[in-house]
């Protein structure tokens, strides 16, 4: 763990005059002066840091909480770091990355690659990590597929133009996040509970919910904009050529994380832009109702339809029109993209431990 600490201090500037502590009079001096101690301390003394209460305030009192994280993680690595000692810091670099604001060319992200690999260390001769993966579901209702990738062109006059879904395959198998460090779920720590208005870090959502037996306790991390709060992973996707196609530029593309246990359900819903919803880990569900059968679907009670058995089988009574209304459905596997047509409703339920990326485009 020494090694851990000359790992950490070389991403520190070297002597306590390089090290930036600029702040305007909106922060007190009394406060920069804590921090100058605290710089002071990480130089010369050993003492650990207790960081306050971040409030959302000021880009500057961000950085101020960013820098109250660095001093922990320094402190925290300083001595023999165990294992546990290494995941607070980790947990502390996501707060910070989480809260604060970038600080020092993102030192809190150079803490956490520098501490994950401290972590593999220690993971390395533990069992498989992909043991945890439960059976495949056998569902096969696969009504329509294309078969490899098509051109662009054949992409546009085939499928966008008409609007028509379609499963694209070969378009995601050269992400790292399959080839270079596969993503796959880690053996997890069991379940506690949690107030639902509860912040929760990445790991602290893993740990809480993706192991969960009870079904009435799922956790969904659905929509997250996760690739943005964690830049790393941006490395290991790559956005589908098509969005090309499109008028926006890459920069207006979203991309979201979907990432739950299985059983986690995106009730019956439509978006405002195109959609790849590319399947990384897991399998998927998925119905498709298109927009010209709008007023099958009661729009206005979407509500009563949002559960599972609703969807999937819904009160002929109460909606006579919904059972009549055509779908499409598919199991989405690992490597497999769908096209979602902009304003396509969709209704998605997880089988199993799943994670996605969608880019929505336009
Ligand atoms: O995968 C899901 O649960 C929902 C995905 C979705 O709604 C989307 O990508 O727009
Ligand atoms: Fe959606």
């Amino acid at each position: 763990m020494a090694e851990l600490w000359s790992a950490i201090s070389a991403a520190l500037p070297v002597t306590e005059a390089e090290f930036p502590l600029d702040f305007s009079e909106k922060v007190e001096p009394c406060v920069v002066d804590v921090l100058q101690r605290c710089r002071q301390q990480l130089y010369t003394g050993r003492e650990k840091l207790n960081t306050g209460t971040w409030r959302d305030v000021d880009k500057e009192w961000r950085c101020l909480y960013s820098y109250g994280c660095l001093f922990k993680v320094a402190a925290l690595c300083r001595d023999d770091a165990s294992p546990a000692t290494v995941q607070e810091a980790i947990r502390t670099c996501d707060l910070g990355l989480l809260m604060g604001a970038a600080i020092m060319d993102n030192i809190l992200q150079t803490f956490v690659r520098i501490l994950q690999n401290e972590m593999g260390k220690s993971h390395s001769n533990e069992e498989d990590p992909s043991e945890g993966v439960s059976a495949k579901c056998l569902w096969s209702s696969r009504l329509w597929q294309y078969q490899g990738c098509p051109s662009l062109e054949s992409f546009k006059k085939d499928y966008l133009d008409p609007q028509k879904p379609v499963i694209l395959e070969g378009i995601i198998d050269h992400w790292p996040a399959f080839k270079k460090h596969p993503w796959s779920p880690l053996p997890l720590p069991s379940h506690s509970p949690l107030d639902t208005s509860t912040l929760l870090t990445i790991n602290e959502f893993i740990d809480r919910y993706i192991v969960v037996k009870d079904a009435s306790s799922l956790g969904y991390l659905a929509q997250h904009q996760l690739i943005d709060q964690v830049p790393e992973l941006k490395d290991d996707i790559r956005i589908p050529d098509y969005c090309c196609l499109g008028e926006g530029d890459e920069d207006d593309i979203t991309i979201n994380a979907w990432f739950g246990p299985g059983g986690t359900v995106s009730p019956l819903h439509q978006d405002p832009q195109q959609n790849f919803l590319a399947q990384v880990s897991g399998w998927k569900y998925i119905r498709l109702y298109s927009p010209e059968d709008t007023e099958k679907l009661y729009p206005p009670q979407l509500q009563l339809l949002h559960n599972t058995s609703q969807v999937e089988s819904p009160d002929v009574v109460r909606f006579p029109e919904f059972v009549k209304a055509p779908y499409l459905e598919c199991v989405l596997q690992p490597g497999e993209v769908l096209f979602i047509p902009v304003k396509h409703w969709h209704y998605v339920r997880s089988l199993e431990l799943s994670f996605s990326v969608s880019f929505w485009w336009s």
